[in-house]
């Protein structure tokens, strides 16, 4: 029995207008969240933009108790905050930017054993702390500890394309509260991570409901763009974008927008790099260029971060476009992003399908972009196998090199994305998920839209594979670090 104090009747429909000012649930929102109110562990795993916050968010507005959620990114965290707090729930957030006397405030709320406060977010790094744990079993011991929602749940996994290894101590929860149920959401786990993430977190997988939903997103257009090292791709990015801006500042059309209160030039995007030093760099050639850009990565200060992040999400002037490295990706929902670009190929399959998944959250069609060259590539297959042979060789470590073989393996379904000209890029998304259900395209891949175009523009893009194995014999894409 959980340890929780039931309400008898919720009446779902009620909250979710009322409260989250939706009109209907998507499809099978409301089964996820009846299983999670009935004190079932829970996975579901569905497309970026799915909804799957509402899943917990929803139940810790109708029930007893305190929600946990564990999420991995401030940015995400303070993003989800501000959005319950508009729909005047009472949310909290623990986290490294908590002023003390919040979290007093906040601890006081916990340690009277009936919290006021119905969702709590905090890292899973908090989780470890012994002075939480023991106002969790305050909270517990009152029957008021509803339920655990550990969101981003494919860092819990070692074969999971972002694994943080606190995620792993959330073990503790099922040990020690195994009558509180938990809930767990991502949209890229395969059957391995999924494996893991349940037995690592002590879930018994002859009871889990778990709902497995499309990765489909059928408003994305997914897109690969050919560059190599001897071209400047930048040319062709800018030239794509203020083409969007002319046509937007065309008479007939400005003035639609403006009837809106919207700029021609506000086509808000992100654009993600691999390095920090281009985030800058580029941003401030997009600025120069008379695009409003900004960057947004791990090493610049807090206050700057949150501006641009703020700055961005308000459509403000000058901050249309974000130039990001992946510190800027899950959890961030912004409605109207029109475009997501990969600067280089990215490190993995599940993290380009994540970020792509920032756009288009609004349902309209939207842009995913992806400049690939086989120079890129090969970089970032020759920092693999320099982390795979540092790998020492002895039994302890097998879990360490089977990662490296998945990032290799997650890697190398990438670049056939980017090489494939035989198959629709939705098709092959949900191949790589396992995903066997129906993926609308119409015209929304570059295949889709002319296969023999992509053919053409990809023997002209590309250099040849002679080539760059010869440069790659000379060392000449030995690299030391991403960032
Ligand atoms: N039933 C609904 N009706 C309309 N909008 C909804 C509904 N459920 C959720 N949404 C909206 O969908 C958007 C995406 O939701 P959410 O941020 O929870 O996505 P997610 O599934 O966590 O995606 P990701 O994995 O990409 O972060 C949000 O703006 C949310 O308000």
């Amino acid at each position: 029995m959980p340890g929780t104090n039931k309400r008898p009747h919720y009446d779902l429909e009620f909250t979710l207008r009322r409260v989250f000012g939706k009109r209907e649930f998507r499809p099978v929102q409301r089964e996820v969240i009846a299983a999670t109110l009935h004190g079932e562990d829970v996975f579901l795993q569905a497309a970026t933009s799915f909804g799957k916050s509402l899943c917990y968010q929803l139940p810790a507005v109708v029930d007893f108790g305190i929600t946990i959620v564990i999420s991995p990114l401030l940015a995400l965290m303070n993003n989800q905050v501000a959005s319950m707090r508009k729909a005047n729930v009472r949310v909290e957030t623990i986290n490294s930017t908590t002023t003390a006397g919040n979290k007093k405030r906040i601890n006081d709320d916990l340690q009277c054993g009936h919290p006021l406060t119905r969702l709590l977010y905090v890292t899973p790094e908090y989780c470890q702390l012994d002075s939480f744990r023991r106002l969790l079993r305050v909270v517990h011991s009152q029957r008021e500890l509803a339920r655990i929602a550990v969101d981003e749940a494919h860092c819990v996994s070692e074969w999971g394309h972002d694994f943080r290894p606190s995620f792993q101590q959330l073990s503790w929860f099922k040990a020690e509260f195994p009558d509180v149920p938990i809930i767990c959401l991502t949209a890229t786990a395969t059957a391995r991570v999924r494996d893991d993430i349940t037995t690592t977190l002590g879930l018994d997988a002859s009871k889990l409901k778990m709902f497995r939903m499309s990765t489909s997103r059928p408003n994305l257009h997914y897109e690969v763009r050919f560059k190599s090292d001897e071209k400047d791709h930048y040319n062709d990015f800018v030239r794509w974008l203020k083409h969007i801006h002319e046509k937007r500042a065309a008479p007939e059309r400005a003035s639609q927008l403006a009837s809106q209160n919207q700029r021609p030039d506000n086509w808000p995007g992100i654009i993600y790099t691999l390095f920090r030093k281009d985030c800058e760099s580029l941003a401030a050639r997009l600025r120069s260029d008379g695009i409003g850009a900004k960057p947004y990565h791990a090493g610049l200060p807090h206050t700057e971060r949150a501006d641009a992040l703020a700055g961005w999400v308000a459509n403000k002037e000058g901050y249309d476009v974000i130039v990001a490295t992946t510190a800027f990706g899950m959890g961030i929902d912004k409605e109207n992003v029109r475009f997501v670009v990969h600067w280089q190929i990215p490190k993995s399959f599940e993290g380009f399908y994540q970020e792509a998944g920032r756009a288009g959250r609004d349902g309209k069609a939207s842009s995913c972009i992806l400049y690939y060259s086989r120079e890129d590539r090969d970089r970032a297959l020759t920092m693999l196998a320099r982390d795979q042979q540092r790998q020492p060789k002895s039994g302890a470590v097998s879990a360490q090199q089977a990662q490296l073989r998945h990032r290799l393996s997650s890697m190398q379904a990438l670049v056939n994305y980017c090489e494939g000209t035989t198959k629709c890029r939705h098709k092959m998304i949900a191949n790589y998920f396992a995903d066997d259900g129906e993926t609308p395209c119409g015209m929304a891949c570059d295949w889709c839209r002319d296969a023999r175009a992509l053919v053409r523009k990809k023997e002209a893009g590309l250099a040849s594979e002679e080539w760059v194995s010869t440069q790659r014999d000379l060392g000449r894409y030995n690299m030391d670090e991403y960032e």
